[in-house]
Formats: structure tokens, C-alpha cells, sequence
């Protein structure tokens, strides 16, 4: 079988006598759109900030692309391909959505030499940023200040932001929260989309948003990975079902 994009292995986390990571394994393979689904307080933010390494593990390892990166800092993670949208951005809001995309691009280009030249009027970066607002479906809102967005097409700013990293690995952390029905099912087509290349870790609790997008899914359970499968495995699974779905899978 093809190398995993990302391999975890024996996980653990412990805050005080909270053990909130508890022998945590699992594998991203290349292309997949992995999520993440767990009760709230299941561990899956401390999870997500070791894969990002925003949190140290006390034990377990973190393999990315081949290599170990269990104790490299978040910086050199998001260098390798790293990248977690919706956490490492920030919108500027003052400047319009061009403008934020081309400074992101700027910024993987390591162009600080330009640092005198603004971002928004380097038409080489302009260029490169509006393929990503078309790849994002916001071509159209290019002129408009980040900050005079709705909540969903900010959502869909970040991710347009993420992808100029250029990412091997994109990891999405509840990208639909506080997202109205609309907005969802718009982020939904969008990473639909975009899938199929780039593998993509999901944490998210709409549990639709989940099962329209997800090749497989982990079920964490106080800290505990207890299932990993195809949807269809982890709708029919007893012990999901009893630790975390109940109905709502149904
Ligand atoms: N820095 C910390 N110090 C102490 N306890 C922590 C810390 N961070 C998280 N916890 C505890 O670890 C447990 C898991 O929290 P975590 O935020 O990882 O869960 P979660 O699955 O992301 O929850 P949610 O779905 O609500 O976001 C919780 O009991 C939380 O209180």
C-alpha cells in the first residue's frame, strides 16, 4: 500500500491526572479527506494542536510525508505542508479579499525583499491570488474589504488563505462553525471540490457536513480512538453508535 501522508502512533497527552490523548493512532492516506469526530471534551483540539505542534506529546510519535516531526515547532510543520486553516490566518480586515490572498501567497514566496511593495499591487501575486478566489468561489468579491464579509464566505477567505501555503496536508478545524444552512452546503461543494488531491484532516461536529465529505472517519472517545472506517462502517457500528451518534446518524 502507498505511504500514509501522515501516520500517528500510541498518542498520549496528559494534563495533570487528565489523560485527555490516550494512545492516539491513526493514518492519513494520500487524497483521503480524514475526519476526526468525537463528543465534546473527546480530545479532538488537543489532538489537533500536537498534529500542529501547538502541544508537545509526552509520548507517541507524529510521522509527516516520511519524516518524524513529533518535536518540530508549528512554523517548520507549516514549511513542510502543515497547514491548519482556520487558526493559522488571520483575516486582515481592512484590506479587501485580494489583497489578504496575495499576502498569503507573498508570504510562501518568502518575498519580504518586496516588503516596500504592497501585496495588492504586485501583478504577479495578483494573479496567483485571484486563481485561488476562483478556486474558492469568491472571484467575484475580490475588491470587497475581508471585514464587510458574511461569516461563510470569511470561512471561505481562510481557506483561499490556506491553500497560497500550498499545503501537502490541509487540516480543517470545524470549518462549519457558526455557519448557517446555505453557507454549509456551499463549504461543502467547495471541498468536494477540492478533494481528490490534497488530503485533508476534518474535525467537525455537523455530522451531515461529515458524512457528505468524509472518505473515513475516527471516532474518538475520552481520548481514545474506539472506531476508524468508511462512513457507511461507522454509521453501522454498535459502539459508535452507543458512545457518540445515537440517533443522529440514523
Ligand atoms: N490546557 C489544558 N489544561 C487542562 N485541561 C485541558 C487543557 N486543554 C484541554 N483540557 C481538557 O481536555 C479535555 C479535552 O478537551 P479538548 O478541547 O481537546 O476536547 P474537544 O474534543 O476538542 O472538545 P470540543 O468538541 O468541545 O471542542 C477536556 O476535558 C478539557 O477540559
Amino acid at each position: 500500500m502507498t505511504e500514509p501522508v501522515l501516520a500517528v502512533e500510541g498518542l498520549c497527552k496528559r494534563f495533570g491526572a487528565l489523560t485527555v490523548t490516550d494512545g492516539v493512532g491513526f493514518e492519513v492516506r494520500p487524497g483521503e479527506i480524514h475526519a476526526l469526530i468525537g463528543p465534546n471534551g473527546a480530545g479532538k483540539t488537543t489532538l489537533i494542536q500536537q498534529l500542529c505542534g501547538r502541544l508537545v506529546p509526552d509520548a507517541g510519535t507524529i510521522r509527516f510525508l516520511g519524516g518524524d516531526i513529533t518535536r518540530l515547532p508549528a512554523h517548520a510543520r507549516a514549511q513542510r505542508g502543515l497547514a491548519r486553516t482556520f487558526q493559522i490566518t488571520h483575516l486582515l480586515p481592512g484590506f479587501t479579499v485580494l489583497q489578504n490572498v496575495a499576502t498569503a501567497v507573498q508570504r510562501r514566496r518568502g518575498s519580504s525583499f518586496r516588503f516596500f511593495r504592497p501585496a495588492g499591487r504586485d501583478p504577479d501575486l495578483n494573479a496567483a491570488a485571484q486563481a485561488l478566489l476562483a478556486r474558492t468561489g469568491l472571484a467575484a468579491r475580490a475588491a470587497t474589504p475581508a471585514g464587510a464579509l458574511s461569516h461563510g464566505e470569511k470561512r471561505q477567505l481562510e481557506l483561499a488563505m490556506a491553500l497560497a501555503l500550498e499545503p501537502k496536508l490541509l487540516v480543517l478545524d470545524e470549518p462549519m462553525a457558526g455557519t448557517g444552512r446555505e453557507e454549509t452546503a456551499r463549504l461543502v461543494e467547495l471541498l468536494k471540490g477540492l478533494a481528490g488531491g490534497l488530503p485533508m484532516i476534518l474535525v467537525e461536529h455537523d455530522m451531515s457536513a461529515v458524512f457528505a465529505l468524509a472518505d473515513r472517519i475516527s471516532v474518538l472517545v475520552y481520548g481514545r480512538i474506539i472506531a476508524t472506517g468508511a462512513p457507511d462502517e461507522i454509521r453501522a457500528s454498535p459502539e459508535v453508535r452507543a458512545a457518540y451518534l445515537g440517533e443522529e446518524a440514523a
